[in-house]
Formats: C-alpha cells, sequence, structure tokens
C-alpha cells in the first residue's frame, strides 16, 4: 500500500513580524492510499489549517509536504487539483447562487479537460444519489443536504484519489448528516479514494475514519486507530477528555 498523502514537520504561520501567530507546530503525519484519516480538536486546534496548507491556501509554511509521494512547494499545479479535491462544511457558501448544478459541473469538468460533458454530469449526479430532474436546479431550490451532495459531485468531476474533507456535515441536520457521511462513505470504496476529514465531531470521526490525529493547540498530541480509540486505549488525556466530552456517541 503506498502513502497518499505525507507531512512531516510541519509548520503553519499567519500574519506578519510582531502579530505573526503559528497555528499548527510540527505537525507530522502519514496516509496510506485508500484510507480515511481523520483529525479532531477542540476550535481553533488547527485541523482546518492543515487542510489549507495542503491545498495551498495558507502559503507561509515549513516542513515536508507530499502528495503521492510528489512533494509540494508553494506553487499547486493543474495535477494537484485534479489529484486533490475539496468539500467544504457550507455547501451554500461554496456553490455560486447564479450558477445552476449544470453550469456548476460542466465549468469544472471543461476546466480539467473533459469533453463528454453529458454524460459525465448524468453519472456524476446519480453517483451522488441525485437524480437529473436536478440538473437545471440552482443552489436555492436545493435543501442543505442537495447542495452538499452537489458540491461532492463538483469536487468528484475531476476523478481524484484525494478528498480533503472540513467539516462536511457540521452545517447539516442530523439526519441528513448520517445520509451524506453514508455516501461519502460509499464513494471511498467505490472510487478507491483517500480521505483527510476535519471534524470537531468524534462520533463523526469514529463513524468515517480508520486513523485519527488529535491536536490540541496547533500540536498533534496523538495519533491513534480509531478502534484504540472507542475501546479508551488513549495515553493522552487530552484525548480522554475529548472522548469523555463525547461520551456514549462514540461507542
Ligand atoms: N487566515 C487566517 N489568518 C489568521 N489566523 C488564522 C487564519 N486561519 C486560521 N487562523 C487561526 O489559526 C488557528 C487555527 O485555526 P483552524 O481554522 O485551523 O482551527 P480548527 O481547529 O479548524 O477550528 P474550527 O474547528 O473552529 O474550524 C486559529 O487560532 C485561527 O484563528
Amino acid at each position: 500500500m503506498s502513502t497518499s498523502i505525507s507531512i512531516e514537520n510541519l509548520n503553519v504561520y499567519f500574519g506578519e513580524h510582531h502579530d505573526l501567530f503559528q497555528a499548527v507546530k510540527n505537525a507530522s503525519l502519514s496516509v496510506e492510499q485508500g484510507a480515511s484519516f481523520g483529525l479532531v480538536g477542540e476550535s481553533g486546534s488547527g485541523k482546518s489549517t492543515i487542510l489549507k496548507a495542503i491545498t495551498g491556501l495558507a502559503p507561509q509554511w515549513d516542513g515536508h509536504m507530499a502528495i503521492e509521494g510528489a512533494d509540494l512547494t508553494h506553487k499547486r499545479d493543474r495535477t494537484f487539483y485534479k489529484t486533490v479535491q475539496m468539500v467544504f462544511q457550507d455547501p451554500y457558501a461554496s456553490l455560486h447562487p447564479r450558477h445552476s448544478v449544470d453550469q456548476v459541473l460542466t465549468e469544472t469538468l471543461h476546466l480539467h479537460g473533459f469533453d463528454d460533458i453529458n454524460n459525465r454530469i448524468n453519472k456524476l449526479l446519480l453517483d451522488v444519489g441525485l437524480g437529473p430532474a436536478f440538473r437545471f436546479r440552482y443552489p436555492h431550490q436545493l435543501s442543505g443536504g442537495q447542495r452538499q451532495r452537489v458540491a461532492i459531485a463538483r469536487a468528484l468531476a475531476p476523478e481524484p484519489d484525494i478528498l480533503l474533507l472540513d467539516e462536511p456535515t457540521s452545517a447539516l441536520d442530523v439526519s441528513v448528516q448520517a445520509e451524506i457521511l453514508n455516501l461519502l462513505s460509499d464513494l471511498r470504496s467505490e472510487h478507491g479514494l483517500t480521505y483527510l476529514m476535519v471534524s470537531h465531531d468524534l462520533a463523526v470521526v469514529a463513524h468515517m475514519c480508520e486513523r485519527v490525529a488529535v491536536m490540541q493547540n496547533g500540536e498533534i498530541v496523538e495519533i491513534i486507530d480509531v478502534a484504540d480509540m472507542r475501546a479508551g486505549k488513549t495515553t493522552q488525556d487530552y484525548t480522554a477528555s475529548l472522548l469523555h466530552a463525547s461520551a456514549n456517541r462514540v461507542a
């Protein structure tokens, strides 16, 4: 099994001079191809910043990052965005209000050089559990869950290997959350995808991931198998306190 995402001694900074703030401190993790890896921790612990560093949205970093064996520099090229796609928390914010589902998917498919657009759009909509009737709708004509399905379809359009998932269900109702999580699980098996998923919700990560990095104040305090986490086999008080806080929901 090869390594999909490798991060070694990553430091990420925001601001400048006397306002310089280090959001991620000396973080290292590795995600195998086809695995689902979670980043958990309280608000502000640096989870999303790790995803931002990978995608180039946090330009001040040092350390070492590699995707499928290729070192990341401070520039991201077309190949990167074909290999790595992102799904955000708020599908309403990430979809243009005046672009129909058809436009969103057509634009993405064009950008990545596909020409059999019609077939691909129909297939993508089916993949995410939306029928052809949704193709010409606009974001305001979709429910929150349907909008997130469109955002997932857009992420799948370039046929990526890796999805970075930033709280992909936290803006949704609980019943819809489960549907989207199940969809993401199914898509991972069907497409052999690798996931790096941020969540503040241990129960979500326990459901979706095999391995988890626990973050506190910008540092990874522990990397633990979900099975061990469920069994309470943590060596860290901080992980134990997170587990305690989400008691009953992780088991
Ligand atoms: N663009 C930015 N400019 C300055 N500071 C930032 C920026 N983005 C994030 N930060 C800071 O970096 C720290 C880590 O933020 P990050 O978004 O990674 O946390 P998180 O663990 O994902 O939190 P949450 O669960 O609330 O999303 C926070 O203190 C945040 O204020």
